[in-house]
């Protein structure tokens, strides 16, 4: 069943996937050791050994070590080609229910820090990469990669072949898989674990969103603050629903000159229109957008009534609640690095992405235009309604991380919230 190329890496053939299985064994893949102890007489360190597994849905078994809590953990593995900016992935609530492996092979050498935050907490549910630094150095940094993960509960591992398994969650599509320090549980208990998990049609965005109100201040520090230009002094009332938002998108919306009420996701539409705001946001958020009904009711109360501004999840729960339709993407868009163009203007902006679902743009009704198109793919990634005030991105111009090209669609926000206060 097996072939070893010539890097020594173990690669199983006859792969096929089936919905709900695939019909191959176990099979043990590693990356070639970073330090051949064996052949120079070197003993490897304790906490050098291969004291962890990621154990896929399609069979393989991958030994890592492990940097960061113990004990075992199911999710789906998705991979993330941004080159920085691992504490803000970290740190993005979107990322519930997911493992997230780093392509840039080595992670760690900038610490974490305490201005890098995107939310109170982690919720992804574990770090994959191939390199752990062993230095750390940043005149930002407060404590190493490994620390904070480790106070976080969170797990990590290194030393696995992650172009291997780049490789192949591009070839097969997103898997699930189990990260486990626990070596009493065997290979087939842990396979079996992530057979039995699916991420679709769970609602993750009620455990990452805030509980009650409250009102966000902050804006981006100006020494950081790129495109303060073009600013005209106006002060917007903004309600903004939280199903996992980023404190960038926050920042921003705040730099703007927006005035910024955060709520829950189960905040009612009739409480949110008492507030009298200038525009609403529907904010990213974890998991599967059709899992989360009582999210799109709410949207569909609130068109019309405000200018709306839909992000990632936001723009796909705008999506359904315009009559359109939402499905899994093979793999998703994870990184810094993802081309896309603005149809109206015809320019092209490289962007920051994290989202495995997209709008179906033929599931659209007319009236619905597709500004933005992720040219890698050709999928949707941006909508206006102006017959309701509506745009959304599927991507993130907040960026952290990543580039600032987007950042100008908050600038369309306020115009939209300026244009509906002229004429009302
Ligand atoms: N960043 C996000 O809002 C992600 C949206 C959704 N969870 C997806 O994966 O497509």
């Amino acid at each position: 069943m097996a072939a070893t190329t010539t890097l020594g890496f173990v690669l199983p053939t006859g792969l096929s996937r089936r919905r709900g299985g695939f019909r191959v064994s176990l099979i043990r893949c590693s990356a070639s050791p970073l330090t051949n102890s064996t052949a120079s007489g070197l003993v490897e360190k304790p906490w050098d050994s291969y004291n962890a597994r990621l154990v896929l849905e399609d069979g393989s078994i991958w030994p890592a070590k492990s940097f960061g809590a113990p004990g075992t953990r199911v999710a789906e593995l998705v991979f993330n080609t941004s080159l920085t900016g691992y504490q803000e992935i970290l740190t993005d609530p979107s990322y519930a229910g997911q493992f997230v492996l780093m392509t840039n092979p080595q992670i760690g050498n900038t610490g974490v820090n305490l201005d890098d935050e995107e939310s109170e907490q982690c919720f992804l549910a574990g770090l994959v990469i191939r390199s752990l630094s062993i230095s750390t150095s940043n005149w930002r940094c407060t404590k190493t990669l490994a620390d904070y993960l480790t106070e976080r509960n969170l797990m990590g591992v290194y030393d696995l072949d992650t172009r291997a398994i780049t490789r192949r969650l591009r070839e097969e599509g997103s898997l699930n898989g189990v990260l486990s320090t626990e070596q009493t549980k065997t290979d087939e208990e842990l396979l079996q674990m992530s057979r039995s998990w699916d991420i679709v049609g769970i609602d993750l965005i009620s455990d990452v969103s805030c509980k009650s109100p409250y009102e966000w201040v902050d804006k981006t520090d100006p020494e950081w603050d790129f495109n303060s230009n073009s600013r005209d002094g106006e002060t917007y009332r903004v309600i903004a629903y939280d199903f996992g938002i980023k404190h960038n998108i926050l920042r921003r919306l705040s730099s703007y000159g927006c005035q910024i009420t955060v709520v829950p996701s189960t905040f009612p539409a009739s409480e949110a229109l008492k507030m009298n705001p200038d525009g609403i946001l529907f904010s990213n958020g974890p998991g599967d957008p059709s899992a989360v009904p009582y999210a799109v009711e709410t949207v569909k109360e609130l068109l019309g009534k405000a200018p709306v501004y839909g992000i990632c999840m936001g723009h796909q729960l705008l999506g359904q609640a315009l009559g359109g339709k939402t499905f899994k993407m093979k793999f998703g868009h994870h990184g810094g690095n993802h081309p896309v163009r603005n149809n109206r203007t015809g320019q092209v902006e490289i962007s920051a992405q994290n989202h495995n679902y997209a709008v179906d743009p033929a599931s659209l009704p007319g009236g619905v235009e597709v500004t933005h198109v992720n040219l890698n793919d050709g999928s949707c990634a941006g909508l206006s309604y102006p017959a309701m005030n509506v745009m959304s991105l599927q991507y993130h111009p907040e960026a952290s991380p990543g580039p600032h090209d987007s950042d100008n669609a908050f600038k369309g926000f306020i115009e939209l919230m300026k244009r509906s206060k002229q004429s009302s």
